[in-house]
């Protein structure tokens, strides 16, 4: 595949050796420094960019017939307007806040987890997310979905807010510091112990990984697709 890499920080650059080494091609290297490309170039997009870019960066691509990869997080508000062009225009797209394949088993065990909690109101659950002091946007994208997911299957927790310990509202912490590349922390705590699902990443690579899995995937297709269709899991 000719493959442009819309953002070529730390994940570009990561997923550029990986698309490499499974025989892919890439065509555009685009960042704030190198704005300038034609998109039809490339056969799929991948974009690992901003948040305040994300938008602009897809809708190009569905304007242009190229089907797209998105990873870059913060930028959700915008999520119904862009699946509805994408469907308007025949596109192809798939977004995940986490591409990689331990985040995505996790998504499952903590929605099972959740669901297996629904009804024991002798746990109060609390969330931790910690990533390097880069990072633009708080909480994570892996944080809103596992969050989104807990108040799906759990019958006490209609919101999720950062540092906010009330009773329907699952309480987020964001931690930064520097070089960590990802680690999620879900605990339910009661006055007589505690349990704790955590998934903690070494480096980039499984993010870069699923993300090119995932464009090997969608490309042919038409459609909003997300990474539970890629890996076919839960
Ligand atoms: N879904 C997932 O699995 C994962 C998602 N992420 C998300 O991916 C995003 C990128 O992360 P990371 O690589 O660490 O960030 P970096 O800051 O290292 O890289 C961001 C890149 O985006 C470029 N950029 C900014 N604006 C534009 C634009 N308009 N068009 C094209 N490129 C642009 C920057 O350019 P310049 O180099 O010139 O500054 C830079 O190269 C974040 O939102 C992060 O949360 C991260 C890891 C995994
Ligand atoms: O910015 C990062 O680095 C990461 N962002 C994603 C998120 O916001 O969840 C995924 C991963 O945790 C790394």
């Amino acid at each position: 595949m000719k493959i442009a890499l819309l953002g070529y920080g730390k994940m570009g650059k990561t997923i550029e050796q990986i698309a490499l080494k499974r025989g892919h091609e890439i065509v555009i290297k685009a960042s704030i420094e190198n704005p300038n490309y034609n998109i039809k170039d490339a056969d799929i997009a991948i974009d690992f960019s901003m948040p305040n870019a994300a938008v602009g960066n897809i809708t190009n691509c569905f304007n242009n017939g190229v089907p797209v990869i998105s990873g870059t997080t913060g930028w959700l508000d915008d999520f119904d307007k862009v699946t509805d062009l994408c469907k308007e225009k025949q596109g192809a797209f798939i977004y995940a806040s986490n591409f990689s394949l331990g985040v995505n088993i996790f998504f499952e065990l903590n929605k099972t987890l959740a669901k297996m909690m629904s009804n024991l109101d002798q746990y109060n659950i609390s969330m931790e997310e910690v990533h390097h002091t880069q990072k633009l946007d708080e909480p994570s994208g892996t944080a809103i979905s596992l969050a989104n997911d807990i108040i799906s299957e759990h019958n006490t927790y209609g919101k999720w807010a950062l540092n906010t310990p009330e009773t329907d509202t699952i309480p987020i912490v964001a931690k930064r510091i520097p070089e960590v590349p990802g680690t999620h922390v879900v605990t339910y705590n009661s006055t007589v112990d505690a349990i704790t699902i955590e998934h903690k990443a070494h480096n980039r690579e499984g993010f870069a990984l699923g993300a090119v899995v995932a464009a090997e995937w969608l490309l042919g297709k038409t459609g909003v697709f997300t990474m539970k269709d890629v890996l076919n899991i839960g």
